[in-house]
Protein backbone atom coordinates (compact mmCIF):
# COMPACT_ATOMS: atom_id res chain seq x y z
CA UNK A 1 0.00 0.00 0.00
CA UNK A 2 1.25 3.59 -0.75
CA UNK A 3 0.67 5.56 2.36
CA UNK A 4 2.82 8.58 2.83
CA UNK A 5 4.11 8.09 6.40
CA UNK A 6 3.56 10.23 9.38
CA UNK A 7 7.20 11.03 10.55
CA UNK A 8 6.44 13.29 12.84
CA UNK A 9 4.78 11.16 15.80
CA UNK A 10 7.77 8.79 15.51
CA UNK A 11 10.18 10.89 16.50
CA UNK A 12 10.85 13.15 19.30
CA UNK A 13 14.30 14.67 19.31
CA UNK A 14 15.63 16.41 16.46
CA UNK A 15 18.79 17.91 15.66
CA UNK A 16 18.32 21.14 13.46
CA UNK A 17 21.11 21.63 10.29
CA UNK A 18 21.18 24.53 7.92
CA UNK A 19 24.25 23.12 5.74
CA UNK A 20 25.56 26.88 4.46
CA UNK A 21 28.23 27.27 1.54
CA UNK A 22 28.87 30.95 1.94
CA UNK A 23 30.18 32.38 4.88
CA UNK A 24 28.69 35.96 3.69
CA UNK A 25 25.25 34.84 4.38
CA UNK A 26 25.25 33.44 8.29
CA UNK A 27 22.64 36.33 8.98
CA UNK A 28 20.23 35.16 6.82
CA UNK A 29 21.00 31.25 7.49
CA UNK A 30 20.44 31.73 11.40
CA UNK A 31 17.18 33.72 10.66
CA UNK A 32 16.37 30.72 7.99
CA UNK A 33 17.67 28.38 11.13
CA UNK A 34 15.54 30.22 13.46
CA UNK A 35 12.26 29.92 11.09
CA UNK A 36 13.12 26.01 10.76
CA UNK A 37 13.21 25.98 14.83
CA UNK A 38 9.46 27.17 14.88
CA UNK A 39 8.34 25.08 11.65
CA UNK A 40 8.86 22.24 13.79
CA UNK A 41 7.97 23.67 16.68
CA UNK A 42 4.32 23.60 15.19
CA UNK A 43 4.58 20.00 14.11
CA UNK A 44 5.17 19.14 18.43
CA UNK A 45 8.57 17.54 17.51
CA UNK A 46 11.30 18.46 20.58
CA UNK A 47 14.27 20.38 19.59
CA UNK A 48 17.62 19.10 20.82
CA UNK A 49 19.67 21.41 19.33
CA UNK A 50 20.04 23.56 16.07
CA UNK A 51 23.36 23.82 13.44
CA UNK A 52 24.78 25.35 11.24
CA UNK A 53 26.94 23.35 9.65
CA UNK A 54 29.67 25.16 6.80
CA UNK A 55 30.72 23.60 3.56
CA UNK A 56 33.23 24.55 1.31
CA UNK A 57 31.34 23.06 -1.94
CA UNK A 58 28.42 21.37 -2.93
CA UNK A 59 28.60 17.45 -2.95
CA UNK A 60 26.46 15.52 -4.53
CA UNK A 61 26.23 12.40 -2.38
CA UNK A 62 25.63 14.43 1.26
CA UNK A 63 25.67 18.45 0.05
CA UNK A 64 28.25 18.80 2.06
CA UNK A 65 31.50 15.95 1.87
CA UNK A 66 32.24 13.07 3.67
CA UNK A 67 33.72 14.65 6.68
CA UNK A 68 31.68 17.22 7.23
CA UNK A 69 28.54 14.62 7.32
CA UNK A 70 30.06 12.17 9.64
CA UNK A 71 30.74 15.24 12.49
CA UNK A 72 26.78 15.87 12.13
CA UNK A 73 26.08 12.54 12.53
CA UNK A 74 28.49 12.39 15.10
CA UNK A 75 26.98 15.60 17.06
CA UNK A 76 23.00 13.80 16.34
CA UNK A 77 24.18 10.23 18.14
CA UNK A 78 26.15 12.75 20.86
CA UNK A 79 22.33 14.72 21.49
CA UNK A 80 20.36 11.13 21.29
CA UNK A 81 18.62 12.55 18.24
CA UNK A 82 16.46 10.07 16.73
CA UNK A 83 16.01 12.32 13.79
CA UNK A 84 17.57 15.27 11.75
CA UNK A 85 15.77 17.93 10.17
CA UNK A 86 17.85 19.81 7.37
CA UNK A 87 16.22 23.42 6.02
CA UNK A 88 17.69 22.90 2.70
CA UNK A 89 16.41 20.84 0.48
CA UNK A 90 17.30 17.39 0.03
CA UNK A 91 17.38 15.34 -3.26
CA UNK A 92 15.66 11.48 -2.99
CA UNK A 93 18.83 10.06 -3.08
CA UNK A 94 20.60 12.62 -0.63
CA UNK A 95 18.16 11.54 2.24
CA UNK A 96 18.53 8.48 1.24
CA UNK A 97 22.14 8.45 1.81
CA UNK A 98 22.01 10.51 4.73
CA UNK A 99 19.09 8.07 6.14
CA UNK A 100 21.72 5.32 5.79
CA UNK A 101 24.84 7.07 7.36
CA UNK A 102 22.99 8.29 10.16
CA UNK A 103 20.48 5.26 10.82
CA UNK A 104 17.67 7.53 11.69
CA UNK A 105 14.94 9.41 10.17
CA UNK A 106 15.94 12.32 7.71
CA UNK A 107 13.96 15.02 6.72
CA UNK A 108 14.40 18.77 4.93
CA UNK A 109 12.22 21.94 5.28
CA UNK A 110 9.70 20.94 2.39
CA UNK A 111 8.54 17.57 4.35
CA UNK A 112 8.20 19.89 7.22
CA UNK A 113 6.09 22.13 5.40
CA UNK A 114 3.59 19.48 3.91
CA UNK A 115 3.59 17.83 7.18
CA UNK A 116 2.16 21.65 8.78
CA UNK A 117 -0.05 22.06 5.90
CA UNK A 118 -1.58 18.42 6.44
CA UNK A 119 -2.36 18.70 9.80
CA UNK A 120 -4.08 21.87 8.94
CA UNK A 121 -6.30 21.04 6.18
CA UNK A 122 -9.68 21.80 6.89
CA UNK A 123 -11.95 22.08 3.75
CA UNK A 124 -11.71 19.13 1.10
CA UNK A 125 -10.00 21.25 -1.42
CA UNK A 126 -7.55 22.19 1.04
CA UNK A 127 -7.19 18.57 2.00
CA UNK A 128 -6.90 17.08 -1.65
CA UNK A 129 -4.30 19.97 -2.69
CA UNK A 130 -1.96 18.74 0.47
CA UNK A 131 -2.32 15.37 -0.04
CA UNK A 132 -1.44 15.38 -3.84
CA UNK A 133 1.64 17.74 -3.15
CA UNK A 134 2.83 15.08 -0.29
CA UNK A 135 1.80 11.76 -2.86
CA UNK A 136 4.41 13.79 -5.85
CA UNK A 137 7.06 14.67 -2.81
CA UNK A 138 6.86 10.90 -1.81
CA UNK A 139 6.97 9.28 -5.10
CA UNK A 140 10.28 9.61 -5.62
CA UNK A 141 11.26 8.45 -2.25
CA UNK A 142 9.45 5.12 -2.39
CA UNK A 143 12.48 3.28 -2.53
CA UNK A 144 13.75 4.28 0.63
CA UNK A 145 11.43 2.04 1.79
CA UNK A 146 13.42 -1.18 0.16
CA UNK A 147 16.76 0.24 0.87
CA UNK A 148 18.70 -2.89 -0.10
CA UNK A 149 17.29 -3.18 -3.24
CA UNK A 150 16.45 0.30 -4.10
CA UNK A 151 17.88 0.46 -7.45
CA UNK A 152 15.39 1.42 -10.15
CA UNK A 153 15.77 -1.11 -13.00
CA UNK A 154 15.73 -0.40 -17.01
CA UNK A 155 15.21 3.13 -16.65
CA UNK A 156 11.06 3.33 -17.60
CA UNK A 157 12.03 1.14 -20.68
CA UNK A 158 9.51 -1.76 -19.89
CA UNK A 159 11.55 -4.92 -20.02
CA UNK A 160 15.04 -5.25 -19.04
CA UNK A 161 16.85 -8.48 -19.85
CA UNK A 162 17.30 -9.33 -16.21
CA UNK A 163 14.92 -11.02 -13.83
CA UNK A 164 13.86 -8.82 -11.11
CA UNK A 165 14.22 -9.35 -7.11
CA UNK A 166 10.94 -9.28 -5.21
CA UNK A 167 12.06 -5.52 -4.07
CA UNK A 168 12.45 -4.00 -7.08
CA UNK A 169 8.80 -5.66 -8.39
CA UNK A 170 7.44 -4.70 -4.94
CA UNK A 171 8.49 -0.43 -5.88
CA UNK A 172 6.71 -1.17 -8.91
CA UNK A 173 3.17 -2.41 -7.73
CA UNK A 174 3.67 0.31 -5.22
CA UNK A 175 4.52 2.95 -7.82
CA UNK A 176 1.11 2.40 -9.97
CA UNK A 177 -1.01 2.53 -7.32
CA UNK A 178 0.93 5.61 -6.12
CA UNK A 179 0.17 7.27 -9.49
CA UNK A 180 -3.44 5.74 -9.72
CA UNK A 181 -4.03 7.59 -6.25
CA UNK A 182 -2.33 10.86 -7.73
CA UNK A 183 -4.25 10.93 -10.82
CA UNK A 184 -7.51 9.89 -8.57
CA UNK A 185 -7.10 12.85 -6.14
CA UNK A 186 -6.11 15.38 -9.22
CA UNK A 187 -9.54 14.17 -10.75
CA UNK A 188 -11.36 14.78 -7.13
CA UNK A 189 -10.02 18.41 -6.87
CA UNK A 190 -11.00 19.39 -10.91
CA UNK A 191 -14.27 18.62 -9.33
CA UNK A 192 -14.09 20.64 -6.47
CA UNK A 193 -12.27 23.28 -8.33
CA UNK A 194 -15.34 23.57 -10.67
CA UNK A 195 -17.30 24.26 -7.89
CA UNK A 196 -15.38 27.38 -6.86
CA UNK A 197 -15.09 28.95 -9.80
CA UNK A 198 -18.95 28.72 -10.39
CA UNK A 199 -19.32 30.73 -7.17
CA UNK A 200 -16.41 33.40 -8.34
CA UNK A 201 -18.71 33.47 -11.30
CA UNK A 202 -21.33 34.48 -9.41
CA UNK A 203 -19.31 36.55 -7.18
CA UNK A 204 -18.05 38.78 -10.77
CA UNK A 205 -21.70 38.74 -12.31
CA UNK A 206 -22.40 40.58 -9.14
CA UNK A 207 -19.57 43.15 -10.20
CA UNK A 208 -19.05 43.37 -6.04
CA UNK A 209 -15.50 44.62 -5.76
CA UNK A 210 -12.70 41.88 -4.55
CA UNK A 211 -9.73 42.80 -2.15
CA UNK A 212 -7.56 39.82 -1.03
CA UNK A 213 -5.23 39.60 2.47
CA UNK A 214 -2.10 38.62 1.78
CA UNK A 215 1.35 38.46 3.56
CA UNK A 216 3.73 36.23 5.43
CA UNK A 217 2.40 33.43 7.68
CA UNK A 218 1.77 35.32 11.18
CA UNK A 219 1.74 38.73 10.09
CA UNK A 220 -1.99 38.85 11.39
CA UNK A 221 -3.90 38.51 8.27
CA UNK A 222 -6.83 36.66 9.98
CA UNK A 223 -6.92 39.26 12.35
CA UNK A 224 -7.43 42.05 10.44
CA UNK A 225 -10.34 40.53 8.21
CA UNK A 226 -12.20 39.07 12.22
CA UNK A 227 -11.70 43.63 12.94
CA UNK A 228 -13.01 44.44 9.48
CA UNK A 229 -16.15 42.32 9.13
CA UNK A 230 -16.63 41.15 12.68
CA UNK A 231 -16.20 37.47 11.31
CA UNK A 232 -14.79 34.51 13.45
CA UNK A 233 -11.27 33.02 11.59
CA UNK A 234 -9.12 31.28 13.88
CA UNK A 235 -6.31 33.75 14.07
CA UNK A 236 -3.57 32.15 16.35
CA UNK A 237 -0.22 32.32 16.86
CA UNK A 238 1.36 29.64 14.98
CA UNK A 239 2.73 29.54 11.77
CA UNK A 240 0.12 28.67 8.88
CA UNK A 241 -3.03 28.83 11.12
CA UNK A 242 -4.98 29.53 7.74
CA UNK A 243 -4.95 27.16 4.97
CA UNK A 244 -8.43 28.19 3.51
CA UNK A 245 -9.87 31.08 2.11
CA UNK A 246 -12.46 32.83 3.58
CA UNK A 247 -14.29 35.88 1.82
CA UNK A 248 -16.51 38.01 3.96
CA UNK A 249 -18.33 41.63 2.76
CA UNK A 250 -18.24 44.28 4.35
CA UNK A 251 -19.33 47.70 4.11
CA UNK A 252 -16.56 50.33 3.70
CA UNK A 253 -17.50 54.26 5.26
CA UNK A 254 -18.99 55.41 1.75
CA UNK A 255 -21.33 52.78 1.81
CA UNK A 256 -19.36 50.64 -0.72
CA UNK A 257 -19.42 46.67 -0.53
CA UNK A 258 -16.46 44.91 -0.80
CA UNK A 259 -15.28 41.72 -0.48
CA UNK A 260 -12.82 41.02 1.70
CA UNK A 261 -10.62 37.43 1.00
CA UNK A 262 -8.06 36.42 4.39
CA UNK A 263 -5.17 33.72 1.75
CA UNK A 264 -3.03 31.41 3.16
CA UNK A 265 0.46 32.70 4.44
CA UNK A 266 3.23 32.43 3.12
CA UNK A 267 7.26 31.44 4.04
CA UNK A 268 10.57 31.25 3.16
CA UNK A 269 11.72 28.89 0.55
CA UNK A 270 7.82 27.41 0.51
CA UNK A 271 8.22 24.50 -1.80
CA UNK A 272 6.94 25.28 -5.08
CA UNK A 273 5.04 21.99 -4.97
CA UNK A 274 2.67 23.73 -2.69
CA UNK A 275 2.65 27.06 -4.32
CA UNK A 276 1.39 24.71 -7.48
CA UNK A 277 -0.65 22.62 -5.06
CA UNK A 278 -2.86 25.70 -3.67
CA UNK A 279 -2.61 28.07 -6.63
CA UNK A 280 -5.98 27.41 -7.00
CA UNK A 281 -6.94 28.55 -3.67
CA UNK A 282 -4.47 31.29 -4.01
CA UNK A 283 -6.10 32.82 -7.28
CA UNK A 284 -8.51 34.50 -5.11
CA UNK A 285 -5.55 37.24 -4.47
CA UNK A 286 -5.01 36.81 -8.57
CA UNK A 287 -8.23 37.43 -9.35
CA UNK A 288 -9.06 40.36 -6.61
CA UNK A 289 -8.31 43.86 -7.46
CA UNK A 290 -6.43 45.01 -5.42
CA UNK A 291 -4.44 43.35 -2.49
CA UNK A 292 -3.84 43.81 1.21
CA UNK A 293 -0.64 43.08 1.90
CA UNK A 294 0.09 43.05 5.76
CA UNK A 295 3.26 43.17 7.22
CA UNK A 296 4.19 42.58 10.96
CA UNK A 297 6.19 45.34 11.60
CA UNK A 298 7.67 44.43 15.06
CA UNK A 299 9.44 41.17 13.25
CA UNK A 300 13.17 42.47 12.31
CA UNK A 301 12.60 40.13 9.32
CA UNK A 302 9.89 42.25 8.28
CA UNK A 303 11.07 43.31 5.04
CA UNK A 304 12.29 39.60 4.05
CA UNK A 305 9.01 38.71 4.43
CA UNK A 306 7.97 41.53 2.63
CA UNK A 307 10.08 40.67 -0.36
CA UNK A 308 9.38 36.86 -0.06
CA UNK A 309 5.37 37.49 -0.09
CA UNK A 310 6.14 40.00 -3.52
CA UNK A 311 8.25 37.10 -5.21
CA UNK A 312 5.09 34.19 -4.31
CA UNK A 313 2.50 36.84 -5.54
CA UNK A 314 4.72 37.40 -9.12
CA UNK A 315 4.94 33.44 -9.69
CA UNK A 316 1.26 33.46 -9.32
CA UNK A 317 0.96 36.05 -11.52
CA UNK A 318 -0.28 38.73 -9.51
CA UNK A 319 2.87 41.31 -9.02
CA UNK A 320 1.35 44.68 -11.12
CA UNK A 321 -2.00 44.07 -8.86
CA UNK A 322 -2.58 47.63 -7.09
CA UNK A 323 -2.10 47.41 -3.02
CA UNK A 324 -2.10 48.69 -0.15
CA UNK A 325 0.78 47.76 2.54
CA UNK A 326 0.08 47.90 5.92
CA UNK A 327 2.58 47.73 9.19
CA UNK A 328 0.39 46.00 11.77
CA UNK A 329 1.43 44.75 15.42
CA UNK A 330 2.61 48.51 15.89
CA UNK A 331 0.66 47.99 19.40
CA UNK A 332 4.12 45.59 19.79
CA UNK A 333 7.20 48.18 19.02
CA UNK A 334 8.68 49.88 21.20
CA UNK A 335 11.93 51.14 19.48
CA UNK A 336 9.84 53.87 17.66
CA UNK A 337 12.92 54.33 15.48
CA UNK A 338 11.69 50.83 13.74
CA UNK A 339 8.88 51.79 12.80
CA UNK A 340 10.76 55.04 11.24
CA UNK A 341 12.69 53.09 8.94
CA UNK A 342 9.84 50.92 8.34
CA UNK A 343 8.15 53.65 6.64
CA UNK A 344 10.68 55.05 4.67
CA UNK A 345 11.46 51.72 3.12
CA UNK A 346 7.28 51.66 2.62
CA UNK A 347 5.71 55.63 2.34
CA UNK A 348 2.06 55.09 2.05
CA UNK A 349 1.62 52.51 4.47
CA UNK A 350 -0.67 52.45 7.09
CA UNK A 351 -0.02 51.58 10.47
CA UNK A 352 -2.03 49.26 11.79
CA UNK A 353 -2.63 47.54 15.04
CA UNK A 354 -5.20 44.65 14.13
CA UNK A 355 -5.22 43.58 17.52
CA UNK A 356 -5.93 47.57 19.23
CA UNK A 357 -7.49 48.36 16.43
CA UNK A 358 -5.73 51.72 15.46
CA UNK A 359 -5.25 52.67 12.02
CA UNK A 360 -8.53 50.74 11.11
CA UNK A 361 -10.47 53.88 9.68
CA UNK A 362 -8.04 54.68 7.78
CA UNK A 363 -7.29 51.31 6.09
CA UNK A 364 -10.86 51.54 4.95
CA UNK A 365 -10.60 54.95 3.94
CA UNK A 366 -7.67 53.57 1.51
CA UNK A 367 -9.76 50.83 0.67
CA UNK A 368 -12.42 53.26 -0.94
CA UNK A 369 -9.81 54.95 -2.64
CA UNK A 370 -8.58 52.17 -4.54
CA UNK A 371 -11.80 51.29 -5.59
CA UNK A 372 -11.91 54.78 -6.59
CA UNK A 373 -13.64 54.86 -10.38
CA UNK A 374 -15.15 51.70 -10.15
CA UNK A 375 -18.11 52.74 -7.62
CA UNK A 376 -18.79 56.17 -6.11
CA UNK A 377 -21.22 58.05 -4.03
CA UNK A 378 -22.92 60.69 -6.01
CA UNK A 379 -26.06 62.63 -5.72
CA UNK A 380 -28.37 63.43 -8.45
CA UNK A 381 -31.04 65.89 -8.96
CA UNK A 382 -33.86 64.05 -11.39
CA UNK A 383 -36.85 65.56 -12.85
CA UNK A 384 -39.98 63.82 -11.72
CA UNK A 385 -41.16 62.88 -14.90
CA UNK A 386 -37.62 60.85 -15.61
CA UNK A 387 -39.08 57.83 -13.39
CA UNK A 388 -37.18 55.57 -15.40
CA UNK A 389 -33.84 56.87 -14.25
CA UNK A 390 -34.84 56.67 -10.68
CA UNK A 391 -35.86 53.33 -10.74
CA UNK A 392 -32.70 52.58 -12.31
CA UNK A 393 -31.12 53.88 -9.67
CA UNK A 394 -32.85 51.89 -6.95
CA UNK A 395 -32.33 48.60 -9.26
CA UNK A 396 -28.78 48.89 -9.60
CA UNK A 397 -27.27 51.36 -7.10
CA UNK A 398 -27.55 51.09 -3.83
CA UNK A 399 -29.78 54.53 -2.96
CA UNK A 400 -28.35 55.68 0.51
CA UNK A 401 -31.37 58.85 0.67
CA UNK A 402 -34.17 60.49 -1.05
CA UNK A 403 -35.12 64.29 -0.91
CA UNK A 404 -38.10 65.98 -2.86
CA UNK A 405 -37.10 69.65 -4.21
CA UNK A 406 -40.27 70.89 -6.33
CA UNK A 407 -40.25 69.19 -9.42
CA UNK A 408 -36.93 67.34 -8.84
CA UNK A 409 -36.01 63.92 -7.07
CA UNK A 410 -32.70 64.29 -5.11
CA UNK A 411 -31.29 61.34 -4.55
CA UNK A 412 -27.75 59.97 -3.21
CA UNK A 413 -26.67 56.55 -4.32
CA UNK A 414 -23.57 54.45 -4.26
CA UNK A 415 -22.95 54.12 -8.28
CA UNK A 416 -21.01 51.64 -10.70
CA UNK A 417 -18.73 52.95 -12.87
CA UNK A 418 -20.78 51.99 -15.56
CA UNK A 419 -24.44 53.18 -14.90
CA UNK A 420 -22.62 56.81 -13.37
CA UNK A 421 -22.08 57.73 -17.23
CA UNK A 422 -25.87 57.23 -17.71
CA UNK A 423 -26.66 59.42 -15.18
CA UNK A 424 -23.89 62.47 -15.38
CA UNK A 425 -26.08 65.13 -17.03
CA UNK A 426 -27.72 65.00 -13.77
CA UNK A 427 -25.34 65.01 -11.27
CA UNK A 428 -25.74 67.79 -8.43
CA UNK A 429 -22.27 68.44 -7.74
N1 LIG B 1 0.20 42.40 19.38
C1 LIG B 1 -0.45 42.14 18.27
N2 LIG B 1 -0.70 40.88 17.90
C2 LIG B 1 -1.38 40.66 16.75
C3 LIG B 1 -1.86 41.73 15.95
N3 LIG B 1 -2.48 41.20 14.88
C4 LIG B 1 -2.41 39.86 15.02
N4 LIG B 1 -1.75 39.53 16.15
C5 LIG B 1 -1.46 38.18 16.66
O1 LIG B 1 -0.57 37.54 15.76
C6 LIG B 1 -0.87 36.14 15.69
C7 LIG B 1 -1.11 35.71 14.27
O2 LIG B 1 -2.30 36.28 13.80
P1 LIG B 1 -3.14 35.65 12.61
O3 LIG B 1 -4.24 36.63 12.32
O4 LIG B 1 -3.51 34.25 12.88
O5 LIG B 1 -2.04 35.68 11.46
P2 LIG B 1 -2.19 35.18 9.96
O6 LIG B 1 -1.44 36.17 9.11
O7 LIG B 1 -3.61 34.96 9.61
O8 LIG B 1 -1.36 33.83 10.03
P3 LIG B 1 -1.47 32.50 9.10
O9 LIG B 1 -2.89 32.16 8.95
O10 LIG B 1 -0.69 31.53 9.87
O11 LIG B 1 -0.81 32.84 7.80
C8 LIG B 1 -2.07 35.94 16.61
O12 LIG B 1 -1.61 35.51 17.85
C9 LIG B 1 -2.69 37.32 16.71
O13 LIG B 1 -3.39 37.52 17.89
C10 LIG B 1 -1.60 43.07 16.39
O14 LIG B 1 -1.96 44.07 15.77
N5 LIG B 1 -0.89 43.20 17.55
MG1 LIG C 1 -4.54 33.29 9.08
Amino acid sequence: MFEVREKPQMVERALLVRMSFNRREEEEDISLLNELEELVTTLGIGIADLMLAHSRSMHKKYLCGTGKAAEVVEYARAHECDCIVFDNQLAPSQQREWEELAGICVIDREEVILDIFAQRAQTKEARLQVDLARMQYALPRMARMWGHLDREGGGGSGGGGAARGMGEQQIEVDRRLARKRIDRTKRELEAVRSQRATRRKDREKNETPQAAIVGYTNAGKSTLLNILSGADIMAKDMLFATLDTTTRSIELPDGQTLLLTDTVGFVRNLPHRLVEAFKATLEEAVLADFLIHVLDASDPRAIEFYNTTVKVLSELGAEDKPSITVLNKIDKIEDQSVLASLQDRFPNTILLSARVGTGIEELQQKCSEMLGDRVRRRTYRIPQYRGDLVALLHNECKVISTDYEGNDVLTTAIVPAKIAGRLEEFAAE
